[in-house]
């Protein structure tokens, strides 16, 4: 069986993996097996960032690694939180803290549309020069007050298109079905299949 690192220490990301990962007959183990550090995400984009992570635990791990750099983007404040996302209120991680801070921000706001972005990257060895890279986007609006226990991140907040309940109310399955992350993680799937073939 094919093993990968998915380099990523948020739980929420890892949980939304393994379901993704479930019936794909490849082994997929987090960074924190190998007790490798987070990476410094110092790029100006979701694909630099991306890259760095994936890059930085392949080369501590000895095989192919794959990240995720995602985050949410609000129209109505110029694509913010945007790659500051983990960190927007301060504190990496937060996500109480985030929620209040996002809320804040758009407070008398009537524009509250915005999206979730994931860009997946997947090198074969630290110094692939050809990674496999995919994108997905989750369109949806930002709710007056938190909704829902399940998710991570910014789920209780955000109203996907064509839903009646937050993303953090929805079932895991059907969240990964809509998801930028299941969109992406599909979109790689079939550039890896169409790589090995
Ligand atoms: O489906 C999602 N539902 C809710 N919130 C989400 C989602 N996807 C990304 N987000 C937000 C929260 C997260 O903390 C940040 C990503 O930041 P990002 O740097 O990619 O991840 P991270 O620092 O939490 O973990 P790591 O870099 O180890 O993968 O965007
Ligand atoms: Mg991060």
């Amino acid at each position: 069986m094919q093993r990968i690192i998915l380099a990523s220490s948020n739980a929420g990301k890892l949980a939304e993996f393994n379901r993704l990962f479930a019936d794909a007959g490849i082994e997929v183990l987090p960074q924190s097996a190998f007790d490798i550090p987070d990476a410094e995400e110092t790029g100006l984009s979701f694909v630099e960032n991306a890259l760095l992570k994936a890059r930085h635990a392949s080369r501590l791990a000895g095989l192919p690694a794959l990240a995720d750099d995602s985050g949410l983007c609000v129209n109505a404040l110029n694509g913010a939180p945007g790659l500051y996302s983990a960190r927007y209120a301060g504190t990496h991680g937060d996500a109480a803290a985030n929620n209040r801070r996002l809320l804040a921000e758009l407070d008398a706001e009537s524009d509250r549309s915005a999206f979730f972005i994931c860009l997946l990257v997947l090198v074969r060895h630290p110094e692939d020069p050809a990674p496999l890279i995919a994108e997905g986007r989750w369109q949806g609006r930002i709710l007056n007050k938190a909704e829902g226990l399940q998710g991570f991140g910014y789920d209780p907040l955000f109203l996907p298109e064509g839903q009646t309940c937050s993303a953090a109310a929805l079932a895991p399955e059907v969240k990964n079905q809509l998801s930028h992350r299941g969109q992406a993680l599909r979109r790689l799937r079939r550039q890896w299949i169409d790589d090995v073939a």
